[in-house]
């Protein structure tokens, strides 16, 4: 062997220049060619359950190496050791070369952990020199600080694909790749990346029990024996991992106790091993199992921990937006069946007056299409509103909702008459407003006909009796707060009794209505007029002194016995009575009304066609 000085001086030279790869690539040929060792290897610990020795760079093809140890069963993992001889037994070469002389050195990580040897090899007994350890001791510790550097990079690089993997997995699934490609895919990647990895995927069904969707190198005849499985604390890996909600690791299947009933049916398909992690959304819920078997027993090293537990929340994200995609999509189909098919018009609108949405039936009621409307605002269909009124009513509206009755102008201009049950909702973070619009325009006419009914009389078109009573009383308590005349007229046809006796009651129908319509032509505005009886009316003058009334009253006569009423070949005329009353101080209705009677008495006795007031009561 040469002078260790010169082996120093030659590896600086050679070697102190390089980094990473290359650095430890040229030591180790450089350690051979210098010691003229027979075989020099440069070996990390690998990753696997039982730290096996794998060789990285060797100055020779064989390489030789033991791979089947644990390093530490061959190395020391902390000292430099130098062995004279007896290599034999504890260093099994697989050419079984008795290697007389051994220097190996640990290399060591910043935190002395053992990361590997370098190891120089040689048939030859005393063949190195006692002082070369020390001499190469400061190339060692660089080897130590290269092979730490190396290692890191091919963990971030690992870390890169992984996190390269799943982004894209869901950037898939946000354009809408079928969730079993997904999981396909998922499996196929990582047994591209762990060949000795057979991955499996099984799924919760509807009624609990697991469905395997991926095992793409798992005998299907094991997986077909997989189907309808129920979860059960002593399950397998995988029932057991979803009962639990908990990782299982079965190392040995022949051994592991959750798998006594499977034992034959392992060793059928060779299995050795099973790691399954749960699939658990981010609210908790179990969705399946993602499952790692091996052909041989095996336990999981911190990393595969990590790549399980990585895969398994993608997963589990995969299945959960699947789940809320199939929630959303029915929730949506049912609000579109809503949209579609409800009665009234329903409308989402934002807080500046716009539609979001609406109903086919709102599109109808106003005839716009959905398109038209989905461009317009509120203002554009509420008739005489503007964007400030608009923003301003649902800037009011609550989210308790609240009810009233509008107008809606549709499209081809015309009046609808709508009922509007509005509330204020969130919708995407956003305050909009809910509304629901019901058309109710044969309702409201249906409504004032029913009212019209009530208080008009039907041949004449004057109030009816009731009405004109109620109308009395309040004129007669605004004529008493104010301070106000108030005068009433009582009027009956003449002998009207004859008209019907000689023209037929249709002919007396018809004076009636004639009457009805020249009552209306001579009064004023504020003025109220009904038919009380047969042919009795009464007139309600607010404002009207006595005088005045009494003046009025013989205009209506004189009017009235001007009126000529056609009855089939015959034209009638009539002359009317008229009593008058004003309001006095202690009056209430039943005494003016009763004073103006007496008056039309009065008229009648008189002998009829005149008009007479009384502003006192008879004696
Ligand atoms: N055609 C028609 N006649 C009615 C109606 N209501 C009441 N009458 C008639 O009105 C007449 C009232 O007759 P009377 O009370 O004797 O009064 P009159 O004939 O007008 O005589 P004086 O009032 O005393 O001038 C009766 O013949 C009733 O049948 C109605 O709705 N239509």
């Amino acid at each position: 062997m040469p002078d260790p000085d010169r082996i120093r001086d030659a590896l600086l030279l050679h070697s102190a220049s390089c980094i990473g790869k290359k650095y430890l690539q040229q030591l180790v040929s450089q350690l051979a060619c210098l010691t003229g060792a027979e075989r020099v290897l440069l070996s990390q610990r690998s990753g696997g359950p039982h730290r096996q020795l794998q060789v990285l760079f060797a100055n020779d093809a064989a390489g030789g190496a033991p791979r089947q140890l644990p390093c530490n069963c061959l190395f020391d993992t902390r000292q430099p050791l130098l062995l004279g001889r007896g290599l034999r037994q504890c260093l099994p070469d697989a050419s079984q070369q008795a290697w007389q002389s051994c220097l190996v050195w640990p290399l060591l990580d910043g935190d002395a952990h053992c990361l590997g040897h370098l190891a120089l090899l040689d048939a030859r007994p005393d063949f190195f020199a006692p002082e070369l350890p020390a001499l190469l001791q400061p190339f060692i510790e660089r080897a130590g600080a290269e092979l730490e550097q190396l290692q890191q990079r091919e963990k971030q690089a690992r870390r890169q694909h992984w996190q390269l993997l799943h982004s894209d997995i869901l950037r898939q699934n946000a354009q809408g790749t079928p969730l079993d490609a997904l999981l396909r895919t998922v499996v196929q990647q990582i047994e591209l990346a762990l060949p000795e990895w057979r991955c499996s995927i099984l799924r919760l069904d509807s009624r609990g029990r697991l469905q395997p969707v991926a095992g793409p190198s798992l005998p299907s005849a094991y997986q077909q024996r997989l189907v309808g499985l129920a979860p059960g604390p002593m399950v397998g890996s995988c029932g057991a991992a979803v009962w639990h909600a908990k990782r299982v690791v079965a190392e040995n299947l022949q051994l592991h106790p959750n798998w006594a009933p499977y034992r034959e049916l392992a060793a059928r398909f060779e299995l050795g091993s099973c790691w399954s992690e749960p699939l658990i959304d981010s609210k908790g819920t179990v969705h399946g199992t993602f499952a790692v078997y091996h052909r041989t027993p095996s336990a999981p090293t911190p990393q595969a921990i990590t790549i399980l537990e990585d895969t398994a929340r993608l997963l589990a994200l995969l299945l959960e937006n699947q789940t809320i995609h199939r929630q959303l999509d029915s929730r949506s189909q049912w609000y579109r069946a809503i949209l579609q098919n409800a009665a009234d018009g329903l409308s989402i609108i934002d807080m500046n007056g716009r539609f979001l949405e609406a109903s086919d039936s709102l599109c109808q009621m106003l005839g716009y299409s959905l398109d038209e409307l989905l461009h317009m605002h509120l203002w554009q269909v509420v008739p005489g509103s503007t964007p400030q009124s608009i923003r301003q009513r649902l800037a009011a509206t609550g989210e308790d909702g609240e009810t009233f009755e509008s107008v809606n102008r549709t499209k081809d201009g015309a009046l609808l008459e709508v009922e509007v049950s509005a509330r204020r909702l969130m919708l995407d973070g956003q305050p909009v407003i809910w509304g629901s619009a019901r058309d109710i325009s044969q309702r409201k006419a249906l409504q004032r006909i029913l009212e019209q009914q009530a208080t008009i009389d039907a041949l004449t078109g004057l109030f009816n009796r009731p009405t004109l009573l109620t109308r009395l009383e309040t004129q007669l308590q605004l004529a008493q707060v104010q301070h106000a005349p108030l005068s009433v007229l009582m009027l009956d046809l003449d002998h009207f009794k004859q008209i019907n006796d000689r023209y037929g009651h249709h002919a007396g129908d018809l004076v009636l209505a004639a009457l009805g319509d020249a009552l209306e032509e001579v009064l004023r505005e504020s003025d109220v007029a009904g038919r009380i009886g047969g042919e009795e009316f009464c007139l309600l003058l607010p404002g009207l002194g006595l005088h005045e009334a009494l003046d009025l009253a013989e205009r209506i006569i004189d009017d009235i016995s001007e009126l000529r009423i056609q009855s089939g070949h015959h034209i009638l005329a009539i002359t009317s009575s008229i009593g008058v009353a004003c309001l006095q101080a202690d009056d209430d209705s039943r005494t003016l009304l009763a004073r103006a009677d007496s008056a039309l008495y009065a008229a009648k006795a008189a002998g009829r066609h005149r008009a007479v007031a009384l502003s006192a009561d008879p004696p």
